[in-house]
């Protein structure tokens, strides 16, 4: 009897979606594979548990992961399927993402049955999001805007519009493509304006470091070019906070043989933006280090007091 392959993932049905696709693949890349060898386990973590509460309160992204990554280290899974744009910078020791998939649309999508572009939100309209990134990037560009704020998956923040609790909500585009979802997006919202968080649109999969057997099942799964803008963006975000109480964008792409890299770091309202753009050439090493080098060239610039003013009026929103 062949060895059982545990995939583990929340029960989200993203989250779902995306451990069916790792499995798809991990099917069709090994035919010695028996499709009943390979086992989607689900975990519920404490994020998912917690619904009345803002998250960031509650201690941010690693909520998501811990359920998770307790699962690899007793062996319940054998591999962990996560969105990449909510994984921690900083792992546990003794775990590593080992590959990720080619990334998806990266974009951030504008979402309403009322208005057809969010150019055409009247003024004052109601926002729904909870990611302090989308509100900033909105509040930039509209500070005329109310912002409440939208928590659960992707189908409760489109029922919660859909109730009428908000005029318009932004979702990622890879995660309705994923859902087989892509008519709930309104419109498309470009990548200078609308800085998608980093990592957006990229499916990784974590391990136990040293588990050669797992890593070499997952690597016809990899994609360079996606590893390469990840490690930039991730490298940005671990340079600056990493966790999900900062406005924090990056978006880093291959164009012939050079890495861009744009990312930014915004005050709540908006009204505030240090923003950087570089470039380097194709190396994980560089990009990493390119990522960190922009990080704190922008922490530096930002300057302690941008940072406590920040905490302080974040506090206040989510209490
Ligand atoms: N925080 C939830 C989350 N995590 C990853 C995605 C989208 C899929 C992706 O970025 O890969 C979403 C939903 C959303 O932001 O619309």
């Amino acid at each position: 009897m062949q060895q059982l392959i545990k995939i583990g993932t929340r029960g989200s049905p993203l989250a779902l979606a995306q451990a069916h696709d790792v499995k798809a693949k991990l099917l069709a890349a090994h035919p010695d594979l028996l499709p009943d060898s390979v086992e989607i386990v689900v975990i519920k973590t404490t994020g998912d548990r917690i619904l009345d509460r803002h998250l960031m309160n509650a201690g941010g992204k690693g909520l998501f992961t811990k359920e998770l990554e307790e699962a690899l280290f007793d062996g319940s899974i054998d591999c962990a399927v996560h969105s990449s744009k909510d994984m921690p910078t900083s792992l546990p020791e003794g775990l590593e993402l080992s590959v990720f998939l080619p990334r998806e649309d990266p974009r951030d999508v504008f979402i309403s049955s009322k208005f057809t572009q969010f150019s055409d939100l009247p003024k004052g309209a109601v926002l729904g999001t909870a990611s302090l990134r989308r509100r900033a990037l909105a509040l930039r560009l509209r500070p005329d805007l109310q912002v409440v704020i939208f928590r659960g998956n992707v189908q409760s923040r489109l029922r919660k519009l859909q109730d009428g609790e908000a005029d318009a909500t932004f979702l990622a585009m890879a995660g309705l493509n994923r859902l087989g979802m892509q008519s709930s997006a309104t419109e498309k919202l470009s990548l200078e304006e609308f800085l998608p968080a980093p990592a957006q649109g990229a499916v990784t999969v974590e391990i136990r470091t040293g588990d050669t057997e797992m890593a070499g099942r997952l690597q016809p799964l990899h994609c360079a070019d996606t590893a390469l803008a990840v490690t930039a963006e991730r490298a940005f975000l671990a340079a600056l906070d990493g966790s999900c109480r900062t406005p924090i964008a990056a978006y880093a792409s291959l164009q012939g043989d050079e890495l861009f890299l744009h990312a930014a770091l915004l005050s709540l309202d908006g009204k505030t933006v240090f923003e950087r753009r570089s470039a380097c050439s194709v190396s994980l090493s560089l990009a990493a280090e390119m990522g960190h080098k922009v990080g704190l060239d922008i922490k530096t610039e930002a300057g302690q007091t941008f940072f406590d003013i920040l905490a302080t009026q974040v506090q206040a929103e989510i209490e």
